[in-house]
């Protein structure tokens, strides 16, 4: 998994970073339910490297980008961790409404100094970020993905979701409600996972 991270061209520190990232989500995981018992043996590929590839699809991610339903940090606070090195401008915002959850969030900030602002509420609940970039996992389905970013997204913004593979019909379902552009790209770590980069969000 070394190459793929390499791949993603990040330097040693951020690969540092990332690596003490995975052991504080190891050690907290025993503690609080933060990822599935299923994945914690892969968690550097299943959810840190995962999370990571998600940076690489929106290049200049811009001023702000919002992630919702961040779980613990996947892939929100993972982009923060490679934007500190490749987009220092850009400020994160995480939404996730388990406030363990929110603790180790606040926990992985401060201890790989993020600038990151984590919302311990629900997601339709906090006032209109107006993201540049919104980002999302196992989160909802498209149609309820989509209504979220409409109500956190700038206009010109592009939201990124992760999606497993019954995501062309979630498009399909979607679209009987909304209007938008699909630019959909393959998962480097899933052969079932697409990254959906959508954008031009409109009620139909
Ligand atoms: C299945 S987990 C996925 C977490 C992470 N994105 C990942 O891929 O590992 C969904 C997370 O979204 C949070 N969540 C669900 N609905 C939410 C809402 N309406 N507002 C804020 N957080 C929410 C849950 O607490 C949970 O941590």
């Amino acid at each position: 998994m070394e190459e793929i991270v390499s791949g993603l061209n990040v330097s040693r520190e951020t690969y540092d970073s990332l690596r003490f990232y995975e052991t504080l989500a190891r050690k907290w995981t025993r503690k609080i339910n933060l990822v599935s018992p299923s994945t914690v043996s892969d968690l550097w590929r299943r959810h840190i490297v995962d999370s990571a590839q998600v940076f690489h699809v929106k290049q200049n991610p811009g001023a702000i980008w919002l992630d919702i339903g961040s779980g613990a940090g996947f892939p929100g606070l993972v982009c923060a961790v490679l934007a500190k090195e490749l987009s220092p401008a850009t400020e994160f915002h995480l939404i996730e409404s388990d406030q363990r959850k929110c603790a180790f969030l606040r926990t992985v900030k401060r201890e790989l100094g993020l600038k990151a602002t984590i919302w311990a509420q629900r997601i339709e609940a906090v006032e209109t970020i107006n993201a540049n970039v919104v980002s999302a996992r196992a989160l909802a389905d498209l149609d309820t993905l989509l209504s979220f970013a409409d109500h956190h997204m700038a206009e010109s913004g592009v939201a990124l979701f992760q999606k497993g593979e019954t995501w062309e019909k979630e498009v399909e379902a979607a679209k009987e409600k909304w209007r938008f552009t699909l630019n959909p790209h393959k998962s480097k770590t899933s052969s079932n996972s697409t990254i959906l980069e959508i954008g031009g969000i409109e009620r139909v």
